[in-house]
């Protein structure tokens, strides 16, 4: 759409202080990941299959995922091709978004999401040496899907009931679905897409349960796509969101598989039905902390998304005078609309430089795994999972409130906010839900409590653990290491809280799981333990509106600094332009309810009943 940029944006940018192309470059971490996120963008933007005209909305629950399809096969070709060709990529999966161009193209999910994202780093994680070389051939006919959940079982996942028999006499595995709770149910490209899937299922040799493992099958027929015999594979229907997904159910009927396709790099299963265990127990779950780690940057991309949004609609948008006097102020000048809106400016540069941190740890600590040494994964688990649930509760709240920040006019899909929505939402449940996550982080903070409490030696990261019990904590200073502290007194506090309920729940008698579920409040709940006094707090409040003046200016030059193309904010009310009225006007005239000026309803349901009365 053409036409001049809206006058109070021009303002607005006018008046910004300081670099926005230097703050660019710093969420892209360093220019050079700029101008290669720009090239892949304009490489893509001119594949004009790529791009719709009308809005996905208008199509049925069948033709989204056909436009889907067809849309992520282009994709995927074109990624391969900036693989090996023209456009060099050295690490796709550092969290900078290179490749965030996608959202604006799918608008939605990428059904091939968990088969790029699940399905090939899992078999480069989890399998042995020999079955990489023969299943990541760059020319593979598999398209794959992750596939844990299952009707019954979700959160707790030893209780998985499918099943993988070894049969020695063949050298298989037999798959099994023994009832209707042990039906897959969930995983993303399953319900039409896939031809193999990476199964969890509990591994049985001679009559022994040897736990969760993970085990390659095909599914369909990878000429005619065919389910394969004893495969019962579809779609679970519609969602909130992810409606392109084609989330999908699987059940197997005694489906045999040969024994080289269970994943073999850390524990393996010999000809003759050995067990070789793994160095850790938890290794089968590798990939769900990945993709944990992997979210944190994602979701602080969507927040980022919806601030933009926000943020250039509250500039453009005037609406009541402050004094009765003056004209209508533009919305940004509500100090409760900067409240909703620069915490989400802020929260999104938190979540994306602790998801930088958070990925740069999982280097680290997989480095290490593979020299066998696995000290650092429980830390990690226990940040992961921690980070993975606040950020995905803390995105989906913000987004919301900017939704909530555009009044009626973020109602819209048009804004693309409930899009946004629909998507981060999702993040709280899947990939470990919310609170069975938090449980996680408590279980082992809990663990050091202990160890504070019985005065035995603590991790140097534990030490203020010891601190607090020994009184040792300074009195609150309004500064950002005495916020530091503060925030370490709450997570002892609540901790301590957490642990002494449990002690008590123990000595009335109840068996430790029972004592863990009734505390289970106290150790998902934060109180406040600090020093701090009602003074400091209204000390704090006053130097937050401060700031929230002083960012006042920058907030649409912090927005800009996000550099999201208008082709992927797909917003009415964040274009850069700022042209917010006539760009609703263009999308209402695509609504198929204006294609005639009276609609064939009229005549058939409205008229015999309005004009019987007349006549
Ligand atoms: C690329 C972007 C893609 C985005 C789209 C994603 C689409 C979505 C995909 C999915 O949702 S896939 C399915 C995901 N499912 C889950 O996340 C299930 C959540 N449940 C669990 O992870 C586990 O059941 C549990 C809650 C962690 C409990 O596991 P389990 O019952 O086996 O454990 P316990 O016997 O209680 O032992 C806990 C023990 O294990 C340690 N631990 C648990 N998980 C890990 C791990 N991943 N890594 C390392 N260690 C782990 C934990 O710390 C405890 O240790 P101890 O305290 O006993 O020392
Ligand atoms: C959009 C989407 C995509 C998905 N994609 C995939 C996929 O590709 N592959 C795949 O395998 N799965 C996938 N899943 C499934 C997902 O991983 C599960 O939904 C998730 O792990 C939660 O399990 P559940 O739905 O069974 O919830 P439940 O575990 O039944 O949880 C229901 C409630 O019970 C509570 N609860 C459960 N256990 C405890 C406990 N121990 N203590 C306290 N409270 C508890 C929870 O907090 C929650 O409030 C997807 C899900 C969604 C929504």
């Amino acid at each position: 759409m053409g036409g001049r940029v809206n006058e109070d944006l021009i303002k607005e940018r006018r008046k910004c202080t300081f670099d926005i192309k230097e703050l660019t470059h710093i969420i892209d971490c360093g220019e050079e990941n700029t101008i290669k996120r720009k090239q892949i963008d304009n490489y893509i933007l001119n594949i004009k299959e790529l791009w719709d005209d009308v809005p996905e909305e208008y199509l049925s629950h069948k033709e989204r995922y056909e436009n889907a399809i067809k849309k992520a096969f282009i994709v995927l070709k074109v990624l391969r091709q900036l693989h090996t060709g023209n456009i060099q990529i050295t690490d796709h999966r550092t969290p900078t978004n290179v490749y965030s161009i996608q959202d604006g193209i799918f608008r939605n999910v990428n059904p091939l999401l968990i088969h790029i994202g699940l399905f090939w780093s899992t078999i480069a994680a989890q399998a042995s040496t020999e079955q990489q070389a023969e299943w990541l051939q760059p020319d593979s006919s598999m398209i794959g899907t992750y596939v844990q959940t299952e009707l019954g079982h979700g959160s707790f996942i030893r209780g998985i009931e499918t099943t993988a028999t070894y049969d020695s006499t063949t050298d298989e595995f037999i798959l099994h679905t023994p009832r209707l709770s042990a039906y897959k149910w969930w995983p993303g490209g399953l319900g039409n897409t896939a031809n193999a899937c990476l199964v969890m299922a509990q591994l049985y040799i001679n009559g022994t349960c040897h736990g969760l493992h993970i085990f390659l099958a095909q599914i369909r027929d990878f000429d005619t796509h065919k389910p394969l015999p004893g495969i019962k594979v579809g779609e679970i229907g519609p969602k909130m969101g992810f409606n392109t997904a084609d989330n999908g159910f699987l059940g197997f009927d005694n489906h045999r598989i040969p024994r080289t396709n269970m994943l073999m790099k850390n524990v393996q299963v010999l000809r003759d039905g050995t067990y070789v265990k793994p160095k850790h127990d938890k290794l089968t779950y590798g990939s769900m902390l990945l993709t944990r780690v992997t979210l944190i940057s994602d979701l602080a991309y969507q927040l980022s998304k919806a601030a933009t949004i926000a943020v250039r609609y509250s500039a453009v948008r005037r609406q009541s005078p402050i004094k009765s006097n003056e004209p209508e102020r533009q919305i940004l000048d509500f100090v409760s609309q900067q409240h909703k809106l620069f915490i989400t400016i802020a929260s999104s540069h938190v979540y994306r430089v602790v998801g930088l941190w958070m990925w740069n740890s999982h280097k680290r600590v997989t480095a290490d795994i593979h020299e066998g040494n696995m000290g650092q994964l429980p830390e990690l688990h226990a940040l992961a999972c921690c980070l993975k649930a606040i950020s995905s509760r803390d995105a989906s709240a913000l987004v919301e409130q900017c939704r909530l920040a555009c009044g009626g006019h973020g109602y819209m899909m048009a804004s693309n906010l409930p899009q946004i929505y629909a998507y981060t939402t999702a993040a709280v449940t899947y990939e470990g839900e919310y609170t069975v996550l938090l449980l996680q982080t408590a279980r082992y903070l809990v663990k050091f409590w202990r160890l504070a409490a019985e005065h035995k030696p603590l991790p140097q990261n534990f030490a203020y653990f010891e601190d607090y019990i020994k009184k040792n904590f300074e009195q609150w200073r309004n500064s950002p290491e005495g916020i530091i502290e503060g925030f370490k007194a709450i997570v002892a506090g609540k901790t301590k809280a957490a642990y002494d309920t449990l002690q008590c729940n123990l000595r009335n008698g109840r068996e430790f799981e029972e004592a863990w579920n009734m505390a289970s409040v106290q150790l998902t709940n934060a109180s406040e333990y600090s020093t701090i006094s009602r003074n400091d707090i209204e000390a704090l409040q006053s130097r937050y509106e401060e700031l929230l003046a002083l960012i006042r200016p920058n907030a649409v030059g912090l927005v800009d600094a996000f550099d999201i193309r208008d082709e992927v904010l797909c917003s009415t009310l964040g274009a850069y332009d700022g042209r917010v009225y006539e760009r609703m006007m263009e999308e209402a005239s695509k609504s198929p309810l204006n294609e005639d000026v009276v609609n064939e309803s009229f005549h058939k349901y409205i008229r015999p009943v309005t004009m019987k009365n007349k006549l």
